[in-house]
């Protein structure tokens, strides 16, 4: 607490008593005022006391009163005596002390330094040095800023001495908080707070970590406010000089009126200079005390600012590290930025510089281009002329292709036809190993077909035998060479020609090597068989486009006159199979080859004992004009054709050869018969003039291999089938027809297949009639000439509406019954079938065979039950005639038809290529009607699954 004189003198300080009175010391050059209010004199004593006991020269008396006290300090050189007595060497005055206002000032710059109060000078002197340990602790606390000073200044060479320097700051720090707690930093000089802020400011870059610029920046501006104050404390000063320049002034002035005084009586006059000077004094100490009170405010105010600029500078200090930290974050984030634009602009760099060469080439490529589609623009439109130019001839042509192809097909026709449509080539089997030593019976080969055998164990002139064939291919000729002159037919298939070729031949002379060969594994061993299937698949594949064709294969084997499916053994008829390839034939061949029948004897173990019949159905669909074709090819093996007496062979083995040597027999009778143009040709007489019917005779083209076994011990045999080839050779069948469908034709089929149904219905009730009881008479007139017997392979068909349909691609249809009579009728002589008596041969063939007219009638009804039942028998050919004699039954007078069938029958053994105009008689109407069998188209569109083929027994045709 402050208090100030009353009579505005100098104040020079105030103490406080220990019971809580306050006193006050001014030192106004001449005595010390002191007001109190209580003051005890315990107090008083003792700091009588401690003068006395600091500055014993003084020797106070014990009670010495406060005028007494103040009278001794008034100059001042107590004082400043006491306070180096107390603190050596804190006036700095040489040890001498003159007396006056000087020391006064000494000593309360001195306590300022000291930072004690003023105003409790005496007090607060005792109390700091009252204790001797205290007195150097006191004047260390206020060295401190110094040494601190020094200390921050100091480089810390150990963590010790850092340890060391960190304690002292935070000592200082902890003497500060004290000092603000107990208020004496109120008290303090403003020299020392700035020295206290300068130490704090030096201990703050290390234990805050603030950087030292910014250390340095905030005692620039601490320095600057210091400055100002200082300033302040200069004008201060400078007041106070000007005070007691003034005090001085004054006091001279007092001396010198007290001289006067002294020199004067008038004392009155004095007293009032006296009290004049005194209240200039006291006007003077209260301008002095405005003045320090203006000053102390200002000072204030300015500690304000200092500690709010202070408070302000820390919290920019702080926001200035955070941005430091986030500037410096920045600076990295920046830098790696940068590093990975920079990276990227490589990149991009790079890419573009590729991308501008791309964009180069393209450009060259590109122009190169243009120049390239102008150029291909220009020879297009050069070609396109061209080309117009071309495609109007190819146009031109074009509409003359189908008459040129039709042309064509006459033409090739015609050269066929030329060559004969029955062509002979013998082969003459190589000697097979083991048989070295044998002689030949083969004299000579021509080129011209001609072949001479002779016995090697006959002397004489007419040993020697000429024959003459279409060719002749001698032991050396190859599978290849053999084929090459069957080829020709083989497009005649696919042209809508039947053909048939068929190897013929004693045992073991080569049949089944030269249709088939002795393996089908080798391309090169492939018979005529694999060939001619396979060429056919490759012209089907040039026609493509212009006709789409279908191929459906049968394989059959008539063993003992019977006829079995070699393909499926599970189905009653012959099946047909859809064939697309060579493969699809191999396949299905070598299955057929497996299941045929073989058996041994003991001329050929391996012999085949039945006749195998491959035939191949072919159904072309001309794309432009939408006509059918249809052509076949039978591929025929026949068994062995050797004498039964050299087979020696008894029992069943007999049987065998005897029926092998009877078909062959009907084979040769149906021969001669086309040969000598007989109104009848029996085709009936075996299963297999039946199987081959369309494929014999005048509208087909067939081909006979005669082959030949050179041994001498078979020239008898060897003889026996040249004379029969020479015979087949020397038969003229005439032109052959093609089996084109047109539009109108198909119609017709169709209505053919109508009217059919329409007899099977009626067959049907004829047959209901028969089971009421109809009398006999009426029956036998309906069925004239029916077979006393019926065998068929697929069991009893009379009553089965899918054979009446007669179905099939081999269904030509069924027996004619009249030219079953007719046939039944005929007599069955020798000279008939071989065409007379002179070939004493043809006598022996058939005595041979054994052969009775008594069989005819069984061997009849057999072939009519056939299930591979192939036509009519009264002409070879696929009856167009026969056709329109379908279609016109009723409108024909049986007068005028059977004229017509006596007609037909001529001009088909004649070999007529036209239409016949086939009008059966009255009793023969419904037979013919059904003699025609239209099914083969249908058996080829459903031909993925075994079809039944020909076995289209025609319940009527028997029963009439
Ligand atoms: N041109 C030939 N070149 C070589 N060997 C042949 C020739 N012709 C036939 N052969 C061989 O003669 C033997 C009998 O031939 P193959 O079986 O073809 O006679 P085949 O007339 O069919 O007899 P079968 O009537 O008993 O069936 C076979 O071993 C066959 O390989």
């Amino acid at each position: 607490m402050k208090n100030r004189s009353e009579d505005g003198s100098s104040m020079i300080g105030v103490y406080r008593r220990s019971d809580g009175s306050s006193s006050i010391l001014s030192f106004n050059g001449s005595d010390i005022s002191r007001q109190s209010t209580d003051q005890t004199k315990q107090g008083h004593q003792s700091l009588v006391e401690w003068l006395n006991e600091t500055l014993p020269y003084l020797n106070l008396p014990w009670e010495a009163s406060e005028e007494e006290l103040r009278a001794c300090l008034m100059d001042g050189t107590v004082l400043c005596n006491l306070l180096n007595q107390l603190s050596p060497g804190s006036m700095r005055m040489g040890g001498s002390f003159e007396p006056g206002c000087v020391n006064i000032e000494r000593f309360l710059a001195a306590m300022d330094e000291m930072a004690l109060p003023r105003f409790e000078s005496l007090k607060a002197l005792k109390a700091s040095f009252s204790d001797d340990k205290n007195t150097l602790f006191a004047r260390r606390r206020w060295s401190l800023p110094e040494d601190h000073s020094k200390g921050v200044d100091t480089n810390f060479n150990d963590a010790s001495q850092f340890k060391e320097a960190s304690d002292q700051i935070n000592k200082s720090h902890a003497q500060i908080s004290d000092l603000l707690k107990s208020n004496s930093l109120q008290n303090t000089s403003t020299r020392s707070l700035f020295d206290m802020l300068d130490k704090l400011l030096d201990e703050s870059p290390q234990k805050m970590n603030v950087t030292h610029a910014f250390a340095s920046i905030l005692r620039g501006i601490v320095q600057v406010v210091e400055q100002r104050i200082s300033n302040q404390a200069e004008n201060l000063k400078n007041q106070n000089i000007l005070f007691r320049v003034r005090e001085e002034k004054y006091r001279s002035r007092i001396n010198v009126l007290e001289t006067l005084a002294s020199g004067t009586s008038d004392k009155n006059e004095l007293k009032k200079q006296k009290q004049r000077s005194d209240a200039e004094v006291s006007n003077l100490k209260r301008e002095l005390e405005n003045v320090i009170e203006t000053q102390e405010k200002q000072f204030l105010e300015l500690k304000l600012n200092a500690q709010k600029a202070r408070v302000e500078l820390e919290k920019q200090l702080k926001d200035s590290e955070l941005r430091v930290v986030e500037a410096k974050e920045l600076e990295k984030l920046c830098e790696t930025e940068t590093k990975r634009w920079e990276k990227k602009e490589e990149t991009y760099k790079s890419f573009i510089n590729y991308q501008t060469e791309a964009l180069q080439e393209l450009k060259a490529t590109s122009m190169s281009l243009k120049r390239e589609v102008l150029k291909t623009g220009e020879n297009y439109f050069q070609d396109l002329n061209y080309y117009g130019v071309k495609l109007r001839g190819v146009a031109h042509a074009a509409k003359n292709y189908q008459l040129v192809v039709e042309e064509n097909r006459r033409l090739y026709n015609e050269v066929q036809e030329l060559k004969g449509n029955i062509r002979v080539y013998c082969r003459i089997r190589p000697f097979l190993q083991g048989q070295n030593k044998k002689q030949t019976s083969i004299q000579y080969t021509g080129e011209n077909g001609e072949l001479v055998v002779a016995s090697p164990l006959k002397q004489g002139k007419d040993t020697h035998r000429l024959f003459k064939f279409n060719k002749v291919f001698g032991p050396a000729s190859t599978q290849e060479e053999v084929f090459l002159d069957t080829r020709p037919l083989i497009r005649s298939i696919l042209d809508g020609y039947n053909v048939c070729i068929f190897a013929y031949g004693q045992t073991g002379s080569g049949k089944t090597y030269t249709m088939s060969g002795p393996s089908i594994t080798s391309e090169e061993d492939w018979g005529v068989n694999y060939r001619a299937l396979n060429d056919l698949f490759h012209l089907t594949q040039s026609r493509q486009n212009s006709v789409e064709y279908e191929v459906g294969v049968q394989m059959v084997e008539i063993y003992n006159e019977q006829v079995r499916d070699l393909l499926s053994q599970d189905v009653p008829d012959a099946s047909m199979h859809s064939v697309n390839s060579t493969e699809d034939v191999l396949e299905l061949m070598n299955v057929g080859l497996m299941n045929r029948a073989v058996s041994s004897t003991t001329l050929n173990e391996k012999s085949s004992r039945s006749h195998s019949v491959v035939s191949v159905h072919v159904r072309g669909v001309d794309v432009k004009t939408e006509s059918v074709f249809r052509g076949s090819l039978h591929l025929v093996d026949l068994a062995g054709s050797e004498r039964v007496g050299r087979s020696e062979v008894t029992g069943d083995r007999l049987k065998e050869a005897l029926h092998i040597n009877k078909s062959l027999s009907a084979l040769g009778d149906v021969i001669f018969a086309l040969a000598h143009k007989n109104p009848h040709v029996p085709y009936r007489n075996s299963k297999l003039t039946q199987v081959l019917q369309n494929s014999l005779g005048g509208q087909a083209k067939t081909l006979m291999f005669v082959q030949i076994n050179p041994d001498e011990d078979s020239y008898a045999e060897t003889v026996s089938t040249l004379k029969f080839a020479e015979r087949v050779s020397g038969v003229e069948l005439g032109a052959a027809r093609s089996y084109k469908e047109g539009r109108d034709v198909r119609q017709l089929m169709e209505q053919v297949s109508n009217l059919k149904d329409m007899i099977a219905k009626k067959d049907e009730e004829l047959l209901k009639f028969q089971s009421m009881g109809m009398p006999k008479r009426g029956l036998s007139k309906l069925r004239i000439g029916s077979p006393p017997r019926r065998h068929s392979l697929g069991g009893d068909l009379t009553n089965s509406p899918r054979k009446r349909q007669g179905s099939g691609l081999l269904g030509r249809t069924t027996s004619d019954s009249a030219d079953e009579r007719r046939h039944q009728n005929e007599p069955r002589s020798p000279s008939k079938l071989s065409g007379g008596a002179k070939d004493s041969n043809i006598i022996e063939d058939i005595e041979l065979l054994g052969i009775e007219d008594s069989d005819n009638e069984e061997r009849l009804s057999d072939i009519s039950d056939s299930c591979l039942s192939m036509g009519t028998e009264t002409d070879g050919s696929i009856g167009s005639g026969a056709m329109e004699l379908a279609l016109f039954p009723e409108t024909s007078s049986p007068t005028k038809i059977s004229e017509q069938i006596e007609h037909n029958d001529k001009s088909a053994n004649v070999g007529s290529s036209k239409p016949l105009k086939h009008t059966p008689k009255p009793d023969q109407t419904r037979p013919s009607r059904l003699s025609i069998s239209n099914t083969s188209s249908k058996a080829l569109t459903s031909s993925k699954r075994p079809i039944t083929g020909s076995s289209s027994a025609k319940p009527l045709n028997r029963k009439k």
